[in-house]
């Protein structure tokens, strides 16, 4: 290709493919990006180095519980139609985002205990205890704590809206339930689950989509739990045994979270196989 074909052909490029628009959308404009770079405000002054990665960290945690939120949303409500597929579609999606919030603690492993002092004094009573959308994806997900809303302090009233509506809604498992339900499979009562389930496990040429999608869930559930312990560890790395700036006993109530399960009833179908 010859330069004057190449510039013709990047003319032409160009020319064939700006936007719909007529070639006003930006990068930055698509993206709202002048608010999104504006939104990380450090509490220290003069600013801490570290506190950059903190706040970072932080929003592109609650920027990946949004789209959880999202997924495992639809997924309840095919679920609620009677749909397999897709909701194994966006648990696995969840699962995929999972894995990178685990592997992201590694970020905040790069700051020291120092360099995080030169700024927690800053943050208290804050804590990601206040996590309204961390909240919001236990609730969504099966782990309903209704005396969470009571015990805790400070939430904005749309946050209260929030978590108040994903307790009063169907969770996954609800919504995992009735899709059985729809699909024949007796689900009143726990001895009536289980023996539902045994059915599914025991026939996957029959039943595979069903149990594909408990394992979805199930995989979910550890990967949640595989997020909680690696929290602790990074946690403890970084305060020791010091009490939390959101008032609990720190790593100890950290450590009291991770045995929690949104699925308890998938993980005992192991022991009845
Ligand atoms: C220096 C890093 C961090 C330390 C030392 C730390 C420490 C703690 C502690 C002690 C608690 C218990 C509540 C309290 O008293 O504050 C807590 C809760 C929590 N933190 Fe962190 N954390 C850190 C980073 C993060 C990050 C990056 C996230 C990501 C969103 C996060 C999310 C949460 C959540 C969701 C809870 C509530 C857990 C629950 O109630 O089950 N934390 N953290
Ligand atoms: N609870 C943490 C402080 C902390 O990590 C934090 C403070 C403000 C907003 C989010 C936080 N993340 C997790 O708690 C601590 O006790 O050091």
């Amino acid at each position: 290709m010859t330069n004057e074909s190449a510039g013709s052909a990047a003319g032409n490029w160009t020319d064939a493919h700006f936007g719909e628009q007529g070639g006003q959308l930006t990068y930055g404009d698509y993206l709202r990006l002048s608010g999104l770079l504006e939104a990380q405000v450090p509490e220290s002054s003069p600013p801490a180095h570290d506190e950059l990665l903190f706040i970072t960290i932080h929003q592109v945690y609650e920027l990946w519980f949004k789209l959880i939120l999202h997924e495992l949303g639809d997924a309840r409500d095919r679920l609620l139609a009677g749909e397999t597929y897709l909701p194994r579609v966006r648990l696995e999606r969840c699962l995929a985002i999972q894995r990178v919030l685990v592997s992201q603690v590694d970020v905040i492993d790069t700051m020291t205990p120092q360099d995080f002092l030169r700024f927690r004094n800053k943050l208290a009573p804050a804590s990601g205890f206040q996590s309204g959308q961390f909240r919001e994806i236990e609730f969504l997900s099966g782990l309903k704590d209704p005396t969470y809303l009571k015990r805790f302090r400070g939430l904005t009233d749309l946050e209260r809206e929030r978590l108040e509506r994903r307790l009063a809604e169907p969770s996954v498992w609800e919504a995992f339930l009735a899709m059985l339900d729809r699909h024949g499979f007796a689900v009143a009562g726990p001895e009536e689950r289980f023996a539902s389930l045994v059915a599914i496990s025991r026939d996957r040429e029959q039943y595979g989509p069903l149990w594909d999608l408990a394992e979805a869930m199930i995989a979910h559930d550890q990967a949640w739990s595989l997020w909680r312990a690696r929290h602790v560890l990074m946690a403890e790395r970084q305060i020791g045994t010091k009490a939390g700036t959101g008032g609990s006993a720190g790593g100890a109530y950290l450590r009291s979270r991770v045995e929690l399960r949104f699925y308890p009833e998938l993980w005992e179908l192991r022991s009845g196989l």
